[in-house]
């Protein structure tokens, strides 16, 4: 099949390669020639995913309509903040019955919305799956074993999806509940920060369990009030994901939270960085969801005040320890 991989960067590379070792033809697109220019020279993706060789049968082009020509399967992987953008420039040219599934973890900055709900209002309701695990690229992409979901409401759609992806070394399991499963792809990067701040700090690792137990608690609690299953947030792509994400050597999202809590600026961390650490973006919306939802998200809360209002960190950690006492 030909599969249209939209997202040039460490995750798009790392999939793209999974479909091509799956016999699939594909070809990514990326918006700025000068990095696929070099992927193509170098057969690396040096800006992106360093260090690891990419098969030269894969295609590289910053054309939507060369992309998505004739294209069975279209993957959707770009950063959440130019989502909206990417997906309207390629509106008028995905192939109808394409099957079209979004690997993005991250919310909406506009409207709050989880993706596969932006890309299904923009391309005029269409079936969007998700894809979401506890997944690294660099690790992926070198063929080491890994686990994620595919889920969505179209079981068809999401067999599909899920045989074109699978093989001996990324094993995909399939889901209804496509919001648990994007819910909790995208908070947990909030969360991961809090652990690298926690790491920055170097506060133990007591702390950093406390954090993650906690974090998984507001995560379900917000994700259950918006729609998704309660159990789906002890799955891949909740537990699993948070798991990764904050324990990781290879997670941005992590490595951005210990910097901040080694007390640099978020400024100075995010000036020299291509990649993305969607938490940054999505403790804001996460906020602003849960303010509207009446729900309890204090460490998110704390990790967007650091972000977001330069709050220091040893006075948020002592405020999270300072709440009230509860029952768990
Ligand atoms: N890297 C990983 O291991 C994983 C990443 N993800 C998710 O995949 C999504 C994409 O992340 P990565 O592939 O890691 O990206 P990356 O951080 O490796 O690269 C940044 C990407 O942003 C693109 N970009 C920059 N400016 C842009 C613009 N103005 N318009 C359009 N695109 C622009 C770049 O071309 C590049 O593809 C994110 O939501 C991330 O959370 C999900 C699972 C694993
Ligand atoms: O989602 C990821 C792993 O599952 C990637 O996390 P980072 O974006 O923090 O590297």
């Amino acid at each position: 099949m030909k599969a249209c991989v939209i997202g040039d960067g460490g995750w798009g590379t790392a999939l793209a390669m999974t479909l091509a070792s799956n016999g699939h033809d594909v070809t990514v697109w990326g918006p700025f020639e000068e990095n696929l220019r070099a992927v193509r020279e170098k057969r690396e993706n040096v800006t992106f995913l360093p260090g690891v060789p990419v098969p030269p049968e894969i295609r590289w082009t910053s054309s939507p309509g060369e992309a998505a020509a004739e294209a069975g399967l279209v993957l959707v992987v770009v950063p959440s903040r130019y989502y909206r953008d990417v997906i309207l420039r390629f509106r008028e040219c995905l192939p109808p019955g394409s099957l079209v599934v979004s690997a993005t973890k991250g919310l909406d900055e506009e409207t709050y919305s989880r993706m596969t709900r932006v890309a299904a209002e923009l391309l005029d309701g269409r079936f969007v799956a998700a894809l979401s695990g506890p997944t690294h690229a660099e690790e992926v992409a070198r063929g080491y074993p890994a686990a994620a979901v595919v889920a969505g409401a179209d079981h068809a759609a999401v067999g599909a999806i899920r045989d074109a992806f699978m093989n001996r070394r990324f094993r995909l399991y399939t889901s209804e509940d496509a919001a648990g499963v994007e819910y909790g792809g995208a908070l947990k990067n909030v969360i991961a920060l809090a652990a690298g701040i926690n790491d920055g700090m170097e506060l133990g690792d007591s702390a950093k369990a406390a954090l993650m137990t906690r974090g998984l608690v507001e995560i379900a609690r917000l994700g259950e009030a918006l729609g998704a299953r309660r159990e789906t947030f002890g799955g891949l792509s909740g537990m699993g994901d948070l798991i990764v994400t904050c324990t990781s050597r290879h997670s941005r999202n992590r490595a951005v939270g210990e910097r901040l809590g080694r007390g640099e600026k978020l400024s100075e961390v995010m000036g020299a960085m291509k990649m993305v650490a969607e938490g940054v973006w999505t403790c804001g919306a996460a906020v602003s969801l849960a303010r509207s939802q009446g729900i309890e998200m204090p460490v998110t809360e704390e990790v967007r005040r650091i972000v977001h209002e330069g709050k220091d960190p040893r006075r948020a950690m002592e405020d999270l320890m300072g709440r009230e006492a509860r029952n768990e």
